[in-house]
């Protein structure tokens, strides 16, 4: 469609649009002031002097915020303004996704129709991509690419489908008709840039400032359409600031508020849509409000209005308490003080831009974050908090509210002696990197007090430590070791450092200083997560605590201490090796009792593989274990140790990794200590490690009680039963073990209840097997070999330094099958040897005693024993039924009655169990609820 504008009605919107209707002279004019400010000559004000004739209306004015406003508007004119009070007008801002298409526009047309505020400003931001658009269309004609045309027309065609898509009738010519000018006005710039082969920054500001101009048309006539009055401000008729040196704006606010009430006494709709993210500067030049300019507008907006509440629209549901991205269980934050989105912002999470934030808490009006495309949602509320206050009136919890990332940083590390009580070491360092433009982003020294965001803590009088981004690095560690070259060749600093690859996180909350625990619930977090922390910096100013971590750990600690702090669930990563018999029970217990840990106990344990000898199965967000055995057979793949670790830790998301060993296999049993060392706790029923080479054992143990990473193994002594846990609990309390004794095999026990003379020895430890209570190789427990290891363990855990030789068992096996080649062969040959079992069970009889296989850990004379032995039947171990254990501890409290642990020693739940509640006491020691 071709608009003629000789059709078009006279607009009593847009002075700069109108401005650009203007005949040739005026444009002229105008594009002289863009090359070249300094010579201004367009006049905006005398427009608005025209525009300002032709329409006169009265506001009310009351309450004190419009003093001012009353002030400066009698000053300027001789007309009475009567502007509306401060809390009739709420101001919405709306991104550019929030208008990215019509039916978009429309959506939000609708939702500022459905506020029932009485005065609504609406501060919008072009289309989405269009100021992409506008940007591109300079640097095409800069680099004098005649493709500026082609691409200025798409600019064209959607602004144009757009507009027919909503609008009808005149307000369609009249639109229509601004946009075809605006384009060719453009065009004429444009071509002047592409002659020139440059565009100075007005010129820029200028042109990418379009988009905006023309969304608050089209929405300001879709409201109309519906019947609302409703007006569009060209916000650089109002907005004014001035630039600061660091390419940011300075709002001028007496200005600003002078120009808004003379903009009001001609305009008074009910409903304002005013473009985001353009200003003018007090010569009247347009400009742009930079990054995030669009919430700055709505955050001006709302102090000039003194508005009840500022509303950005966006599309998510507010401010989560971590990157959802990072913490998928992150949450949204129902309300946050000023100061902590402030810190949030600073710190990466894309709340507001900082500066967003002044303008609003100036005068308290509230900010909140809301989702277009999810309206139950309530969004997030900025405001005023009192340090106790959590929002919402509720009395505070918890100080610590979120926490945000800084990556790809580099830690400088200045230090030497000389540095100490030395006047203007600090100002030097700060010095040499100001001259390099370096961005500090955290300071680490000691009695260090700045102003801001990066207040510190210190660490040693003798270094200074700071955080700057990686890019910027090398520049500075070399204008420092050139700033400080005498001084390291004297030795008075002995070395500028540079740590590459780090990461901030920083924890933001309330009252952090000043409540006692909270840094200690973080590091503790931190350090159960086996995370390195390189550099710590804690804030005079109560809202943050800030951490440097390697780059590489960065998630994993965020994800560490947001659970930490009851934000989330406490995560772990799990790697089963050996779905076997008590492996695959456990995988079964996990699955049955997974969802009761989630919702009561805040623990989500995901399973992220499991392997056999053979066969393996990875997931990369936990397996659905309803179907894991099938999933095992379908989706396996050959098993790979050194993959499958890597698979189960490397998740970056998760902090904590377990890896659970239900095999019976010395190998894998040899790679705990690298397992442990890499920050993975172990957890096990296998007793190779703990019963294995002495050296190699208290290696284990003496890493694992340095680090913070766990190894519990509760399951290889008396399955489920609470055989060490009882010892620890004796020996850490401080009684001393006199001695242990018991019946230790689960199998052995069973078979000696069971055989009574009704079965042969051989259908009996057939039965031992198939009830799951044997080693996968039988010979194990007949040997007495397992009891040796469980004495082994025992006696370890008292301080014996014995090796398995030490405890020479009497071995069950016969002589003649000891050598057997596989379990199988030896359990077809067993038969044979049932007669010679008959006959010591009935020489037992005989005597009245019973056989018992027992184990005894002689802590005073420092000796183990195992042995087969004849009980009289009175006697406690001859009461023992099924699987049973009974160990008694002697010891010097427990020495006229020892203490008993009785109950099924083997068996697939029990053990499983066993190893189950392992689990659970880890989660616990990483912060679940106890
Ligand atoms: N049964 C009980 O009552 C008790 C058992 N225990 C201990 O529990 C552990 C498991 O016993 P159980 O389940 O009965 O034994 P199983 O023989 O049933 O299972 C052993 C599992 O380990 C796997 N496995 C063996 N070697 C490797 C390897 N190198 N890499 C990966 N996987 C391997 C096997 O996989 P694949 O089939 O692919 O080879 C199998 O899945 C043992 O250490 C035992 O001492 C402790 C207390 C009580
Ligand atoms: N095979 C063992 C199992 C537990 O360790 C036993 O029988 O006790
Ligand atoms: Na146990």
């Amino acid at each position: 469609m071709v608009v003629s504008s000789s059709s078009i009605s006279p607009t009593s919107h847009g002075v700069f649009s109108n401005t650009l209707c203007r005949p040739a002279p005026a444009n002229i004019n105008l594009l002289r002031s863009l090359f070249f400010p300094s010579s201004t000559s367009l006049s905006l004000s005398s427009i608005r002097k025209n525009k300002a004739s032709q329409c006169r209306k009265r506001w009310t004015c009351s309450g004190p915020i419009n003093a001012s406003l009353k002030a400066t508007s009698l000053e300027s004119s001789a007309e009475t303004i009567e502007v509306p009070k401060g809390d009739m007008w709420s101001v919405h801002k709306f991104g550019g996704t929030c208008v990215g298409s019509s039916d978009r526009i429309k959506n939000v047309a609708e939702i500022i129709v459905n506020d029932n505020s009485e005065r609504k400003l609406v501060v919008v931001s072009a289309m989405s991509k269009v100021t992409d658009m506008m940007y591109d269309l300079i640097q095409r004609a800069e680099s004098r690419d005649d493709s500026f045309l082609s691409a200025l027309d798409a600019v064209l065609e959607k602004h144009t489908a757009t507009a027919k898509d909503l609008l009808e009738g005149d307000e369609l010519l009249s639109f229509l008709s601004r946009l075809h000018d605006d384009i060719n006005n453009l065009k004429a710039m444009l071509r002047a840039i592409y002659i020139a082969g440059h565009a100075t920054e007005s010129f820029t500001e200028f042109v990418v400032g379009h988009g905006e101009l023309w969304s608050a048309q089209m929405l300001s006539s879709v409201i109309r359409k519906k019947g609302f009055d409703c007006s569009w401000m060209d916000t650089r008729d109002v907005l004014i600031v001035n630039p600061t040196s660091s390419n940011q704006v300075d709002p001028d606010f007496p200005e600003s508020e002078r120009r808004l009430d003379k903009w009001l006494s001609n305009n008074p709709s009910g409903i304002i849509i005013a473009t985001g993210f353009i200003a003018s500067t007090p010569q009247n030049i347009p400009t742009t409000l930079k990054r995030d300019g669009s919430d700055f507008s709505a955050a001006i907006m709302g102090a000039l209005f003194r508005a009840r509440q500022v509303t950005i629209w966006t599309d998510v549901d507010g401010v989560f308490s971590a990157d959802p991205r990072k913490v998928s269980e992150a949450v949204i934050l129902r309300t946050l003080s000023y100061q902590e989105a402030w810190e949030m912002s600073y710190f990466g999470a894309n709340v507001l831009h900082p500066r967003t934030i002044i303008p609003v808490m100036r005068y308290d009006i509230p900010i909140v974050i809301r989702n277009v495309f999810n309206l139950t949602a309530p969004g997030t509320k900025i405001c005023r908090l009192s340090p106790d206050e959590n929002g919402d009136g509720e009395h505070m919890q918890s100080p610590v509210k979120g926490f945000a990332t800084i990556d790809n940083l580099a830690l400088i590390n200045v230090e030497g002696t000389g540095m100490a009580g030395v006047p203007g070491t600090a100002s030097a360092i700060f010095g040499a990197v100001k001259d390099v433009g370096a961005n500090v982003i955290m300071i680490s020294q000691a009695n260090w007090t700045c102003s801001s965001y990066c207040i510190l803590q210190a660490s040693s009088e003798h270094s200074v430590c700071f955080a700057v981004p990686e890019k910027e690095v090398d520049a500075v560690a070399e204008a420092l070791r050139t700033r400080f070259r005498q001084a390291l060749s004297a030795g008075r600093l002995s070395q500028v450092a540079v740590v590459p690859n780090c990461s901030i996180l920083a924890t933001v909350g309330q009252k952090m200083a000043s409540t006692p625990g909270v840094s200690a619930t973080l590091f503790n977090a931190l350090a159960k997560a086996n995370i390195n922390i390189r550099a710590i910096a804690q804030g005079c100013s109560e809202h943050n605590i800030t951490v440097v971590v390697k780059r590489d750990d960065c998630i994993r600690a965020l994800r560490a201490v947001h659970s930490r702090f009851y934000l989330s669930r406490t995560t772990i990563a799990m790697g089963i090796i050996g779905p076997g018999l008590i492996g695959g029970t456990l995988l079964d217990q996990l699955r049955d009792q997974a969802a009761v840990l989630k919702e009561k106990f805040n623990i989500d344990l995901r399973v992220m593989g499991i392997t056999g000898s053979k066969n393996m199965l990875l997931s990369d967000l936990g397996l659905d274990l309803s179907k894991w055995r099938e999933l095992q057979s379908k989706q396996g793949q050959a098993a790979d140790l050194q993959k499958f670790v890597q698979h189960v830790h490397g998740n970056q998301l998760i902090p904590n990794t377990v890896l659970v060993d239900c095999t019976a296999d010395s190998f894998i049993a040899s790679h705990y200590y690298d397992w442990l060392r890499k920050g993975i706790h172990i957890i096990t029923p296998n007793k190779k490690a703990n019963s294995g080479p002495l050296d190699q054992y208290l290696k284990l143990r003496a890493l694992q009680r340095q680090s913070y990473t766990h190894y519990f193994y509760e399951a290889t002594v008396g399955a489920g039963l609470p055989i060490i846990s009882t010892l620890r609990g004796l020996l850490e309390t401080g009684d001393k073990i006199l001695s242990i004794e018991g019946i230790f095999s689960g199998t052995l026990s069973y078979i000696f209840n069971k055989f009574v003379g009704k079965r042969s020895f051989s259908e009996v430890v057939t039965e031992a097997k198939q009830a799951g209570y044997t080693e996968p190789d039988p010979r194990d427990d007949l040997s007495g070999t397992d009891v040796a290891r469980k004495v082994i363990i025992l006696a370890r855990e008292c301080g014996l330094n014995l090796e398995l030789s030490d405890i020479p068992p009497e071995s069950l096996v016969p002589e003649p099958l000891r050598a057997t080649a596989s379990p199988e062969e030896f359990m077809q040959k067993l038969p044979q040897f049932d007669q010679g079992w008959a006959k010591k069970l009935q020489a037992a009889e005989a005597a009245g005693e019973v056989l018992r296989y027992v184990g005894v850990v002689d802590v005073v004379n420092q000796r183990g024993l195992v042995k087969l032995q004849s009980y009289k039947k009175d006697h406690p171990f001859a009461q023992l039924s099924g699987s049973d254990n009974i160990i008694s501890f002697t010891t010097e409290r427990y020495k006229e009655q020892p203490l008993i642990v009785r109950g099924p020693g083997a068996g697939a739940e029990v053990t499983a169990g066993g190893v189950f509640s392992d689990i659970l006491r880890l989660a616990s020691y990483l912060g679940a609820p106890s």
